[in-house]
């Protein structure tokens, strides 16, 4: 099996704090692969690993393919817009291409443009301020700056956090649509658990030291792994709630 990503023995401290220790996994070329973990377990760490915006201390990340022709898009896990930044969303699409500003695109980038705005529903908020946008328009703006490049690998850090579950969905598919049509390998980072069930092929938990991939039912059907790394109360053990319902996790809300 081709993989995509290759993640050798990483470790990462910050200030002598260990925050990933030996991590190794990979993932084949063309998954969605889910990130779970509780907060401040090293997730967005990891991604930043990759994107090479944090140096590790030890190991590697190897990913497919020529580096120079490789094209990663991030979608990062917050971005403070304020309401009266004075770009509209095709701009800040275009942010996105190497030109950047839509006055000097080429005339590939400017058909690239249109077809990504078009593939992610956002053609008609083209011309609306991205500050006045809604959460759920908003998170499509970024996935199309994210996959402008049409990215070989894409990134999203809790990219559906604070959405309503419809709009969630939507978002979902609209990577499942990506995978599916340009086999992009997507890594995402989730608190949403339904979520990670409906859409990952393969499941990283991460917590304090402690790693296990696996295939996505074999991890989320395992209520005594979960009950461990998400260190739930030891009345829920055997109370035969739903160790997966968002609203009885305290994982569910929203992180920091
Ligand atoms: N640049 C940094 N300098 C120092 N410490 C950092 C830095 N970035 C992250 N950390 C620390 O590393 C730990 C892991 O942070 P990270 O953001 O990777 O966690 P996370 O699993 O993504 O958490 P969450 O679910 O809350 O977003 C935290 O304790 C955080 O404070």
């Amino acid at each position: 099996m081709l993989h995509k990503i290759q993640i050798d023995k990483l470790e990462v401290n910050f200030h002598g704090e260990e925050i990933l220790k030996d991590l190794s996994f990979s993932v084949p070329a063309g998954q969605m692969f889910a990130i779970i973990g509780p907060n401040g377990a090293g997730k967005s760490t990891l991604l930043k690993s990759i994107l090479g915006l944090v140096r590790p201390q030890h190991g590697s990340v190897s990913i497919a393919g020529d580096p120079k022709k490789t094209v990663i898009g991030y979608v990062p896990q917050s971005r403070i817009i304020d309401e009266e930044t004075p770009i509209n969303a095709k701009d800040f699409v275009s942010l996105g291409l190497i030109s950047r500003m839509v006055p000097w695109l080429s005339r590939q980038e400017k058909k690239g443009l249109k077809e990504i705005m078009r593939f992610t529903d956002t053609e008609r908020l083209a011309k609306k301020p991205i500050g006045k946008l809604s959460g759920g328009e908003r998170q499509r703006v970024f996935l199309a700056q994210a996959l402008v490049r049409r990215p070989d690998l894409l990134l999203l850090d809790e990219s559906t956090a604070n959405l309503d579950p419809d709009a969630q969905v939507r978002m979902m598919a609209l990577v499942k649509k990506a995978v599916k049509e340009w086999g992009v390998t997507v890594l995402f980072i989730s608190h949403d658990l339904r979520l990670v069930r409906d859409y990952a092929d393969q499941v990283l938990i991460i917590a304090r030291g402690f790693y296990k991939t696996g295939a996505t039912e074999t991890i989320l059907d395992d209520a005594a792994l979960l009950k461990q790394v998400f260190e739930l109360p030891a009345e829920d053990a055997g109370s035969g709630r739903d160790p997966l319902n968002a609203s009885e996790m305290p994982l569910s809300a929203s992180s920091s």
